[in-house]
């Protein structure tokens, strides 16, 4: 763990015209200051081509601020106070020098000896490595301390993954670069090391002996609506499924790490990862939205800025194996989808089921984590239905955070805590160059084969749906049972309630 940033930093966030600046990195910083949670005397300084009068900058970032009161309200100005806006290009020196002039002036006013700059790279990568080579010519103190955030996607495969790396690598060190998945800042993805290593009944029941199948399953109820072009050479497999979800499994799958430390946590994410048998062209499930049954919403196709036979992949089913001892032969469903039914991320881990004998039949046990929206967990567990009946039916133990635990509680956005993360001197939380490479080694073949003629055309789904038809049978073929309907009865359970001995 490096050591943490002083109370006396400067921050400069490059792309701060642009779209992530706008709802997640500015936002994030202000909810940090909002909390008390930067530095006591902090300059941020946004960087970006278009020329933006200050005041054009603030009105541009400021609507996505989160306020609950006055109080906060009257945070925003302080706030922006501590922001001014910069234009200059990248790949040229001036904007750097006069860039690195409001920097030095900032320091001096706090008679700093040692500077200690985060830039944040809220660009298209096409532009980090330029950015960087600048950064390290022109603004990078050689006697004090920097941190560099880059965002995803970091490659576009292994090749470009491994090309992008070589270039940064000469510029800024492993220790410096932090290499942003937000999935990885998120609360319920945060707890997944204490419920899994701080429950002894978990922790004996996680393995083969005891689990069926695990699922990780992010659906969005929102199309590609406005970000057709760009994500027609993505497809949902490299938007979230090589990062967000395989992250999630790593934290899912991992062996304990020796403590809390990062690279003891990366160091067991990169062994779960190499344990991975090579993802089979033939256990996927492949799918794309066309108009919703209404008619209402569009179909993949009608976006004007996508090719009109794309074969852009909107949902994905994905079945996977971990030869280690712990998993060898567990199935495991990753699945992501755009345009569905609703939007939720959760995790679903099935459990083998009882003996026979005394039930005719029992359902399993079922572990569920949602990561969003109203993070939650509950384990859905046998018991009799109350009063004079005897049978049983399926309940659940249930830990759903709006419940449980009272508002006041301020739950980080993902941004806010990576980028805490950062000013701490913490990299458990983002991506280590090793990991990442790993990640590309799993996937780049079959993301080969998906985008080759030889891919099956993925499945047409209507916009709002749950997904390609195929689903069901999907997730019946690895080890999922579905819940008998009737005999689970959410969130309230009433007598009608089926039972089952
Ligand atoms: N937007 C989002 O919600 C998310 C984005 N990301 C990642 O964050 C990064 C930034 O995303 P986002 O803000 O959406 O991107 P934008 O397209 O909005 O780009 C950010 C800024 O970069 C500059 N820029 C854009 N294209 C180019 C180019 N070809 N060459 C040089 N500069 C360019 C523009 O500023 P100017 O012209 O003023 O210099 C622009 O305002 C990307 O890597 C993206 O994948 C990750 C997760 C979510
Ligand atoms: O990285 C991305 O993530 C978002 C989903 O993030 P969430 O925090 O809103 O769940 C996804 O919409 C986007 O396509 C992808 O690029």
């Amino acid at each position: 763990m490096s050591a943490p940033f002083g109370d006396h930093v400067s921050i400069v966030v490059f792309g701060a015209s642009g779209d992530l600046a706008k709802k997640k990195t500015f936002p994030a910083l202000f909810g940090l200051f909002r909390q008390g949670q930067l530095p006591a005397s902090v300059k941020i300084f946004g960087y970006a081509r278009s020329k933006l009068s200050q005041e054009d900058f603030r009105e541009r970032v400021e609507p996505n601020f989160k306020t609950k009161n006055d109080k906060d309200k009257e945070k925003v100005k302080e706030f922006l106070d501590l922001c001014t806006y910069h234009s200059g290009q990248y790949d040229t020196d001036e904007g750097y020098k006069e860039l690195l002039k409001e920097i030095t002036e900032f320091e001096k006013s706090g008679n700093v000896s040692k500077p200690e700059r985060l830039f944040y790279l809220a660009l298209p990568p096409s532009t980090f490595t330029v950015v960087a080579l600048q950064l390290k010519k022109l603004v990078y103190p050689e006697n004090g301390a920097v941190r560099l955030i880059v965002e995803k996607p970091f490659g576009h495969d292994l090749e470009s993954a491994r090309k992008l790396q070589k270039d940064l690598a000469p510029l800024f060190s492993e220790e410096e670069l932090y290499r942003i998945d937000h999935y990885l800042g998120k609360e319920m993805v945060k707890n997944l090391l204490v419920l899994r290593f701080g429950n002894q009944l978990l922790n004996a029941a996680w393995n083969k002996e005891h689990i069926q199948s695990i699922q990780i399953s992010f659906k969005e109820a929102f199309g590609t609506e406005g970000r057709g072009g760009y994500f027609d050479e993505i497809g949902i497999v490299r938007d979230v499924m090589q990062n967000h979800i395989l992250q999630v499994l790593t934290l899912l799958t991992m062996e304990r790490p020796v403590s809390f430390d990062p690279e003891a946590i990366r160091d067991e994410k990169v062994k779960v990862l190499k344990a991975f048998a090579p993802l089979n062209n033939d256990d996927i499930l492949l799918g794309q939205y066309s108009k919703s049954e209404d008619g209402k919403k569009p179909g993949y196709l009608d976006d004007e800025t996508v090719k009109k036979d794309s074969k852009c992949v909107t949902y994905a089913a994905i079945g996977a194996r971990i030869n280690n001892e712990r998993w060898e032969d567990v199935p495991i469903v990753m699945r992501a989808g755009k345009a569905l039914d609703e939007s939720k991320v959760e995790i679903r881990i099935q459990f083998k089921p009882v003996p026979r004998g005394m039930f005719e039949q029992i359902q399993s046990n079922e572990l569920v984590i949602r990561i969003q929206p109203d993070e939650a967990v509950y384990m859905k567990i046998n018991s009799k239905i109350p009063g004079i009946s005897t049978e049983t039916a399926l309940t659940d133990l249930d830990l759903t955070y709006s419940k449980r635990y009272s508002k006041d509680f301020w739950i980080p956005e993902a941004y806010e805590t990576l980028i805490r993360d950062c000013l701490l001197g913490n990299h458990s939380n983002f991506v280590r160059d090793d990991e990442l490479d790993v990640s590309w080694q799993l996937f780049t073949p079959l993301l080969n084969y998906i985008e080759s003629d030889k891919a099956p055309v993925p499945e047409k789904y209507p916009y709002g749906s749950k997904g390609p038809k195929g689903l069901r049978d999907f997730l019946g073929k690895h080890n999922y049972v579905f819940t008998d309907e009737g005999t689970y009865q959410w969130p309230l359970t009433r007598p009608d309630v089926k039972g089952k001995i």
